[in-house]
C-alpha cells in the first residue's frame, strides 16, 4: 500500500521554524516506528507571493486537493501589508479553507498540569481543562457577498456580509454533535441571535438537527459575548463549543490564552471524506506568523508539533501515535522545558524552538 502523502506548506514567519521541528518528528516516525509518509513541500503566503506574484498558485492548490494531509505552517508578514487584498497571504490560506471544503475546524484548548500556573487565569480555573471549539471555516463574514469598498456620495464604505445557508450550519452542527459524543456529549453553540438574522437561523438550524439526529447530546445556546465572558469565568463548563467563522476565531485566540500560550494551540481543518475514506484535511497551529519574534529560534513549535498529532489521528486513524506524540509533549513540560512564550514572570533560561523540538524527540525516543 502506498505511504500516506502529506504536503507541507510552511509559509511565512515562524512558519518554517516550527515546521522544522514537525519535520524532525515525521523523520523519527520514519526511523524509529516504520512509519512513512511521503511528504512533498511548496510555498504558501508572503514567500509564494514572493516567488510566483500570487499568495497560492494554481499548481499548489491542485496538490493540496490530491494530498492526504496538509500541515500548514504560517502566513503573513508587515512586509506584505502594502499588498492589494486580492494577493495578501492569508488570501492563500483563505483559498486552501473555501475549495478543499473544510467546513469543520477543530480548535481543542488543553491546558497541561505543568502549564495551570502559567496561564494569566487562577490555576483552579484552567487546571485540567479540555474544551474543543468547532468553528465554521468556509462561510459567513469571511467569504460572503458583497463585499468590498465602494465610494457613496462622497465617502468610502467598507461592505462585508454574513450569510449562512442550512446546509452550512447543520454539516458543521453534525461534526460538532460527533465529537462531542466522543467526548462529554455536551455541545454550546454560539452566535448573536439578539441582533443577526443569521443567527437566529444558525440557532434554529443546530437546534433541528440536535432534535432529529443528536437527541442523546446535552445542547445549550449562548450569545457569543457571554459566550466569551463564560470563557474567562468558568471555561471548564464548556465541552464543545460550535460557532461561525469570525466568532470561531476569536474565541480560539482567547482559548489559546488559557492553555498559557498562543503557541500550544492546534487545529484540525476538516471536509467531506475522499475515495479513500480520509477527509480531506489541514492541520495548522492557531497562531499565525509572529512577527515580532521569526528568524530568532524563540517560537514555540508545541501548536505545530501538536497539529501533526492531530493528522495522525484523523487522516492516519494512528490514535495511538498521535497519544504517544501528545504524551511526550506533556512530559518536556512537565520537566520544565519551556521556550519563551512559556516563561513567568518568575524568568529562567528559554530553550530555543530547535531545542524544545529536540526535547520532544528525546521524550518520543523515551516512550519506545
Ligand atoms: N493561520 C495563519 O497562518 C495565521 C493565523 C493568525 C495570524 N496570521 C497572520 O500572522 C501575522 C501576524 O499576526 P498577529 O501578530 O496578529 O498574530 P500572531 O499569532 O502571529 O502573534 C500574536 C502574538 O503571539 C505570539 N506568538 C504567536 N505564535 C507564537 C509561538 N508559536 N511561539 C511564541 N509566541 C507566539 C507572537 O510573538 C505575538 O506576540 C498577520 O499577517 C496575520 O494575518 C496567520
Ligand atoms: C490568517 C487568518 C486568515 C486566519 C483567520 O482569520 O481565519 C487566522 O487568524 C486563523 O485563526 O486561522
Ligand atoms: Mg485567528
Amino acid at each position: 500500500m502506498a505511504n500516506p502523502s502529506i504536503l507541507i506548506l510552511a509559509g511565512d514567519g515562524i512558519g518554517p521554524e516550527v515546521m522544522a521541528e514537525v519535520k524532525k518528528i515525521i523523520g523519527w516516525f520514519g526511523t524509529k516506528r516504520g512509519v512513512t509518509f511521503d511528504v512533498t513541500e511548496d510555498l504558501v503566503g508572503g514567500c509564494a507571493y514572493d516567488a510566483h506574484g500570487t499568495p497560492l498558485t494554481d499548481a499548489t492548490m491542485a496538490k493540496a486537493q490530491e494530498v492526504d494531509a496538509v500541515l500548514l505552517g504560517a502566513v503573513g508578514g508587515p512586509k506584505y501589508d502594502v499588498l492589494d487584498f486580492s494577493v495578501k497571504p492569508e488570501r492563500g490560506l483563505l483559498r486552501l479553507r473555501k475549495e478543499m471544503d473544510l467546513f469543520s475546524n477543530l480548535r481543542p484548548a488543553q491546558c497541561f498540569d505543568a502549564l495551570a500556573d502559567f496561564s494569566s487565569l487562577k490555576k483552579d480555573v484552567v487546571a485540567g481543562l479540555d474544551i474543543v471549539i468547532v468553528r465554521e471555516l468556509t462561510s459567513g463574514v469571511y467569504f460572503g457577498e458583497p463585499r468590498g469598498i465602494f465610494t457613496e456620495g462622497n465617502e468610502r464604505v467598507g461592505i462585508n456580509t454574513q450569510r449562512y445557508t442550512e446546509s452550512e450550519i447543520a454539516r458543521v452542527a453534525r461534526s460538532a454533535f460527533e465529537l462531542a459524543r466522543r467526548r462529554n456529549n455536551k455541545v454550546c453553540s454560539m452566535e448573536k441571535a439578539n441582533v443577526m438574522e443569521s443567527g437566529i437561523l444558525w440557532r434554529q438550524v443546530v437546534q433541528e438537527v440536535h432534535d432529529k439526529e443528536y437527541a442523546d447530546v446535552e445542547l445549550t445556546h449562548m450569545y457569543a459575548d457571554a459566550g466569551a465572558m463564560q470563557l474567562c469565568r468558568w471555561p471548564k463548563q464548556f465541552d464543545v463549543i460550535v460557532t461561525d467563522n469570525l466568532f470561531g476565531d476569536l474565541l480560539s485566540d482567547m482559548a489559546a490564552m488559557l492553555t498559557g500560550s498562543l503557541g500550544m494551540l492546534p487545529s484540525a481543518s476538516l471536509g467531506l471524506p475522499m475515495e479513500n475514506g480520509r477527509p480531506k484535511a489541514l492541520y495548522e497551529p492557531v497562531h499565525g506568523s509572529a512577527p515580532d519574534i521569526a528568524g530568532q529560534g524563540k517560537a514555540n513549535p508545541i501548536a505545530c508539533v501538536l497539529s501533526f498529532a492531530m493528522a495522525l489521528r484523523y487522516s492516519f486513524d494512528m490514535g495511538d501515535e498521535a497519544a504517544r506524540v501528545e504524551k511526550a509533549v506533556e512530559k518536556v513540560l512537565a520537566d520544565g522545558v519551556r521556550t519563551a512564550d512559556l516563561m513567568g514572570p518568575e524568568g529562567g533560561v528559554p530553550v530555543s524552538t530547535s531545542q524544545m523540538g529536540d526535547a520532544i524527540i528525546a521524550a518520543l525516543d523515551a516512550s519506545l
